[in-house]
């Protein structure tokens, strides 16, 4: 099925863990951004929240920060803001797991009453940074950020947020070397 959603990558992120850019770092011989705009492709509409001419990704537009630097609550915001479609795939670079599947799934998962579905994480915990967001959380998030607030988990209420499980293996998420090392070693044959 075609997805009926928007599709954002938050990249403005200054990888000081990872100590040099890891949306461009290889997994498989391809830059970690390029895994997850793979899982995103289908999509009718692409943005890609980065500072103009730091990446080059065929199809996907590039949106400039609102706030640059105040991190992936920020960039919801941007990618909201730009968004045609009543939902949007939010994600950033370093997820390269990510799947058209999982993001099916997801879909799936929505109800009429929902402002977000995110998946749960091998803790059980919701995982914000690979989630469906509805357009009319974009005031909340504004409200948010205006009051200095920063956490991307706060984005959408509890009460309206679909959380799906049976998704976990799909959000190996890269903050270091080490973990970008373990991944390679797990994904060989
Ligand atoms: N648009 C935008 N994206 C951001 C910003 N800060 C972080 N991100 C993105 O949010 C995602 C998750 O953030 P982190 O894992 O903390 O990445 P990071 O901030 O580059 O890495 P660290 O410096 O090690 O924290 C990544 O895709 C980042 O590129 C920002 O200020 N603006
Ligand atoms: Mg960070």
């Amino acid at each position: 099925m075609t997805p009926d959603f928007t599709a954002a990558i938050t990249a403005g992120g200054r990888s000081s863990r990872f100590g040099s850019d890891k949306a461009l770092a290889l997994l498989r011989g391809q830059p970690l951004l390029r895994h997850v705009a793979d899982s995103l492709q289908g999509c009718p509409e692409r943005l890609l929240i980065s500072p103009a001419g730091k990446y080059v990704l065929d199809g996907w537009e590039i949106i400039s920060d609102t706030r640059p630097g105040e991190g992936p609550l920020a960039g919801l915001e941007a990618a909201l803001s730009r968004s045609s479609t009543e939902w949007l795939a939010f994600t950033g670079v370093d997820l390269p797991g990510l799947t058209p599947d999982f993001w099916a799934t997801l879909a799936q998962a929505r109800t009429p009453d929902a402002l977000a579905v995110l998946p749960l994480d091998s803790e059980g915990r919701p995982q914000p940074l690979a989630g469906l967001y509805r357009r009319e959380v974009l005031g909340r998030v504004t409200g948010l950020l205006e009051a200095g607030e920063r956490r991307l988990k706060l984005a959408a209420p509890p009460e309206k947020t679909v959380l799906v499980s049976g998704l976990s293996p799909a959000l190996r998420n890269v903050n270091t070397p080490d973990d970008l090392a373990a991944l390679s070693s797990e994904l060989k044959p």
